[in-house]
């Protein structure tokens, strides 16, 4: 259901209808217990907690396979949707940009189709690309989650980093698109103010953890024997830029310390994996390798097991964008030795649940682990401070609640900024009025002049004189309403009055224009109509249109008097004109009725002094109806 329809329910407690887009990360994966990867933990928690929270959740994502059906109920209130955009096969993510147009209009056709979303949050820059498409079209705020920037991909991989070309820029473009950006730390802040990002328009809503699935062993009996090997614990894929060869390093520094990784392919080919084997080659150099043990690929539980089997959990990334390990190993009660850097510069408190160390220092990390090998009750203590922190902070249903949060924020936002349509119109019709009530007060300092040009046309007209009239466009349709004004009647009954609208001469314009240009269409009827002492009124916005200035011109030539009403002076015609009124509207369409104000009270005028001059009623025979005041 859309903001606009629901204009009566306050916006802090309303439920909402949300879509959350997720282009190659689907929820369903961490849901059914499959490995999954950070991103789809995320939107699962995060739909799932929106859900417990009685929003309605729509998550989009890619159709990958086409076994799948369309949609999925996967939780109380959320359904997933899989979106038919580009083959439905897995794809790198890196090959998925090009299809997110088509995405983007799919999920609009689905929005009409069942319902338009209140808002939509994109999670990643190609689900961004779609979500701000459709949300334009339906007028809904978006919101994003980026998880990762390519910027810092670029600065910390180079020429390694795979993405697309474009992403760069499209980040760039996203950050001013969406209504809020959802930073997951500090860190991540200060990228995004890089971006270009409006700071007031970024919240930081972190990663959470499932303090239930990672938690501290039941038995909590005494951990390790005075003498035992201290046991680290490093998790994470297997990928040179998580930095576990420093600890490898540091293990060197650490003589009862044995290490742990638990990651990336499956035991079986670990020893065809380059990184597995440069890090066995590393610990054979350094004399450590009866000390290091690789597990390969770990499930969920098992990660948990081994996180909470451990006296010291390390997590030395060169770059992290948030980092969930710290958080896992927090909520298992383990103290962390960890980069500062990305998330974990939030995550960990320096001193208190672990300690922080330069990213790629060796020394620096192996202090950190012997500070805590040698001193267990300050590991204990950072441990139980580490749960209790991750309880705090961490626990998905405060990471829906943040989310939530922003969503409102953004909705009021939105709401500022793209008032629903009766709105909008309703704002452009008081300024519209503010604007001409400026303009129709300013008109107040020519009632002399109207009223001497009232009595002048009643001198004029009873004598037989005439009033030529003549302006281009809506001052055409103006000239041709003061006419007909003269020529029937205005508020009361009098006889008709000799008044020629020169714009509403059709074939003699056409002719005129076509024999003689655009410029002679109004002083050739001037010169064919007028005689000295009569009245032609002109009517130009701009005050330089060239016909009604050679108008103009040419009725001064015949002793013709010129009236103009124009928009702001000084201008040609006003200048041209014997006298002019200058109305100082921004806005043609604010003149053009001023000038209809201007015309309707000069004809009072003229009515008043013409009856004066001549009392009582037409002396025209012929049909007239009298039940009618104002015929135009
Ligand atoms: O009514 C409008 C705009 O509100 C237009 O038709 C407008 O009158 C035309 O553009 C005229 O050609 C403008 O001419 P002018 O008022 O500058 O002499
Ligand atoms: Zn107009």
């Amino acid at each position: 259901m859309s903001a606009d329809r629901r204009d009566n329910e306050p916006l802090d407690t309303q439920s909402l209808d949300i879509a959350l887009v997720s282009e190659h990360a689907s929820p369903l994966a961490a849901l059914g217990g499959v490995d999954a990867g950070g991103q789809n933990v995320f939107v699962a928690a995060l739909a799932t907690g929106l859900g417990r929270r009685g929003h309605r959740v729509r998550v989009y994502t890619r159709l990958d396979d086409e076994s799948l059906p369309e949609q999925v109920e996967a939780a109380p209130g959320v359904t997933v949707v899989h979106v038919p955009a580009g083959p439905a096969e897995q794809l790198p993510k890196d090959e998925l940009a090009p299809h997110m147009d088509e995405f983007a209009r799919w999920m609009s056709a689905q929005w009409r189709r069942d319902g338009v979303p209140d808002l939509v949050h994109a999670h990643f820059w190609m689900s961004g690309m779609a979500a701000t498409t459709a949300a334009e079209a339906a007028r809904i705020p978006a919101v994003q989650t980026f998880h990762a920037l390519g910027s810092v991909k670029r600065r910390h991989q180079g020429l390694a980093d795979t993405s697309p070309a474009d992403r760069l820029g499209i980040e760039a473009r996203l950050v001013g698109q969406n209504e809020l950006v959802l930073a997951t730390c500090r860190d991540e802040v200060d990228e995004l103010m890089g971006l270009g990002a409006d700071p007031d328009r970024i919240r930081i809503v972190p990663c959470g953890v499932d303090a239930g699935a990672f938690a501290p062993p039941v038995d909590a009996g005494p951990r390790r024997a005075a003498g035992d090997p201290v046991r680290l614990v490093a998790l994470g894929r297997m990928v040179e830029r998580k930095g576990v060869d420093v600890v490898v390093r540091a293990l060197a520094q650490v003589p009862r310390a044995c290490l742990t990784v638990a990651g990336g392919p499956d035991r079986a080919v670990l020893n065809e994996d380059p990184e597995a084997r440069r890090l066995l080659a590393l610990a054979e150099e350094y004399g450590v390798a009866d000390r290091l043990t690789l597990t390969g690929r770990v499930g969920r539980d098992e990660a948990a097991r081994l996180l909470a089997s451990a006296d010291i959990v390390t997590c030395t990334p060169w770059y992290e964008p948030f980092g969930i390990v710290p958080l896992e190993a927090m909520a298992c009660g383990r103290p962390v030795v960890g980069s500062a850097v990305g998330g974990l510069l939030d995550s960990i408190d320096d001193g208190t649940t672990g300690l922080l160390v330069p990213p790629r220092d060796v020394d620096a990390t192996a202090t950190a682990i012997r500070r805590l090998t040698e001193d267990p009750e300050l590991a204990a203590c950072m441990g139980r401070a580490g749960r209790e922190r991750v309880q705090r902070l961490f626990s998905w249903e405060r990471v829906a609640e943040l989310t939530e949060k922003a969503y409102r924020e953004a909705l009021a936002g939105y709401g500022q900024t793209h008032p629903s349509r009766p709105e909008a119109t309703r704002r452009l019709l008081a300024e519209h009025r503010e604007e001409l009530d400026r303009a129709l007060t300013t008109l107040e300092d020519d009632a002399e002049l109207l009223d001497r040009w009232g009595r002048r046309l009643s001198e004029l007209l009873a004598g037989g004189g005439r009033v030529l009239a003549a302006g281009n466009g809506g001052s055409a349709a103006e000239a041709q309403h003061f006419t007909a004004e003269l020529v029937g009647r205005f508020q009361g009954e009098r006889r008709p009055l000799a008044a020629v609208c020169l714009s509403a001469e059709t074939s003699s314009l056409t002719a005129i224009v076509n024999d003689y240009g655009a410029d002679e269409v109004f002083a050739r009827q001037v010169q064919a109509h007028g005689r000295p002492g009569d009245v032609l009124v002109l009517l130009s916005t701009s005050g330089s249109s060239p016909n009604v200035l050679e108008a103009a011109r040419r009725a001064r030539q015949a002793g013709i008097l010129v009236w103009a009403l124009t928009g702001p002076g000084p201008n040609p015609l006003a200048d041209l004109a014997d006298e002019a009124v200058c109305v100082p509207g921004r806005s043609t369409s604010v003149v053009q009725e001023a000038h209809l104000v201007l015309l309707h009270a000069l004809c009072a005028v003229m009515d008043e002094g013409f009856n004066r001059c001549q009392p009582g009623p037409a002396t025209v025979p012929g049909t007239h109806r009298t039940d009618r005041e104002d015929t135009p």
